[in-house]
C-alpha cells in the first residue's frame, strides 16, 4: 500500500474483507455490484463503503456501482497479493502454536516461515513443519529466511524487549498479541490485538444496545 495515501487504520483493516468478497463475487460470474449490495453481504453499513473507496479515488460511478473486475485487479494490487509475504511467529507457547499450525493456510500470500521460542534448542526444532529457533538466533534466522515482519505472542515481560530488536534489524512491522503497549519507531508498522480490549469494546455495544 503506499506510504503517501492517509488512511484511516480502521479502513486499512477492511481492505483484506473487501477483497475477499470481491473475489467471491468475481467467481459468482458477476460484472457489477452497488455498495448497497455489498453492504448486504459483508454486513458493513454501505455509507461506510463508500467513504473507504472514496479514499482511493474514483472507483465506481454514480448510478452504475462498481464494476467487479476493475475492483478485484485494484484492490489484488494495492495489497500486493502477488508477493509472498514471509512472517517471523515469535514465542511459541498456547497462542503461538495455535498460528503456527493455521499458517494462514487459506491465503497463500501471507506465509510464517520461521519461529522463535526461548524454549527451543539453539539448533533449532520443527514444529508444524516450521523450523523453531532460540531467540538469540533471531537477527541470524530472520534474514536466512526472508521474514518481513512479526507475529509476537510472547509472554508480556519479553515483548517490548523482543519489539526494540526487531526495530534494530529494520523489521516492517509487528502484529502483537501481547496485552503490552508497545513502542516502535515511526518507521515500523505496529497493529495490536488485545483480545480482552475486543471483548470490552463488544460488552459496551450490547449493553448501549439494550438501554
Ligand atoms: N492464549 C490466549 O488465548 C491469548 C489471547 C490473547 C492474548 N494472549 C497473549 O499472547 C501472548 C502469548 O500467550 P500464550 O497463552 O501463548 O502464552 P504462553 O506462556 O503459552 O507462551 C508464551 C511463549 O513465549 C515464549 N517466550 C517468552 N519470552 C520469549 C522471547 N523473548 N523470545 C521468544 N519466545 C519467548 C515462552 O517460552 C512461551 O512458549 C501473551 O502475551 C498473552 O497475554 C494470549
Amino acid at each position: 500500500m503506499k506510504q503517501e495515501l492517509k488512511i484511516p487504520q480502521a479502513t486499512t483493516k477492511r481492505l483484506p474483507l473487501y477483497y475477499r468478497f470481491i473475489q467471491n463475487f468475481a467467481q459468482e460470474g458477476m460484472e457489477r455490484i452497488s455498495s448497497k449490495e455489498l453492504s448486504e453481504a459483508m454486513k458493513i453499513d454501505s455509507a461506510t463503503i463508500r467513504r473507504d473507496f472514496s479514499y482511493f479515488g474514483a472507483l465506481g460511478k454514480k448510478g452504475y456501482g462498481y464494476d467487479v473486475q476493475h475492483l478485484l485487479q485494484f484492490f489484488s494490487q494495492t495489497l500486493d497479493q502477488h508477493e509472498t509475504t514471509k512472517v517471523a511467529l515469535i514465542g511459541v507457547g498456547n497462542l503461538g502454536s495455535a498460528l503456527l499450525k493455521y499458517n494462514f493456510q487459506k491465503n497463500h500470500n501471507t506465509h510464517i516461515v520461521v519461529a522463535f521460542d526461548s524454549k527451543a534448542p539453539k539448533d533449532g526444532k520443527m514444529i508444524s513443519n516450521i523450523p523453531v529457533f532460540h531467540p538469540d538466533l533471531l537477527e541470524e534466522k530472520y534474514a536466512e529466511y526472508g521474514a518481513e515482519l512479526a507475529i509476537l505472542t510472547v509472554s508480556p515481560r519479553s515483548a517490548q524487549k523482543m519489539a526494540d530488536r526487531l526495530a534494530a534489524m529494520n523489521a516492517k512491522g509487528i502484529l502483537n498479541f501481547t496485552p503490552e503497549r508497545l513502542t516502535v519507531p515511526d518507521s515500523m508498522q505496529l497493529l495490536t490485538i488485545d483480545l480482552s480490549v475486543e471483548l470490552q469494546a463488544l460488552i459496551y455495544l450490547i449493553r448501549n444496545q439494550e438501554v
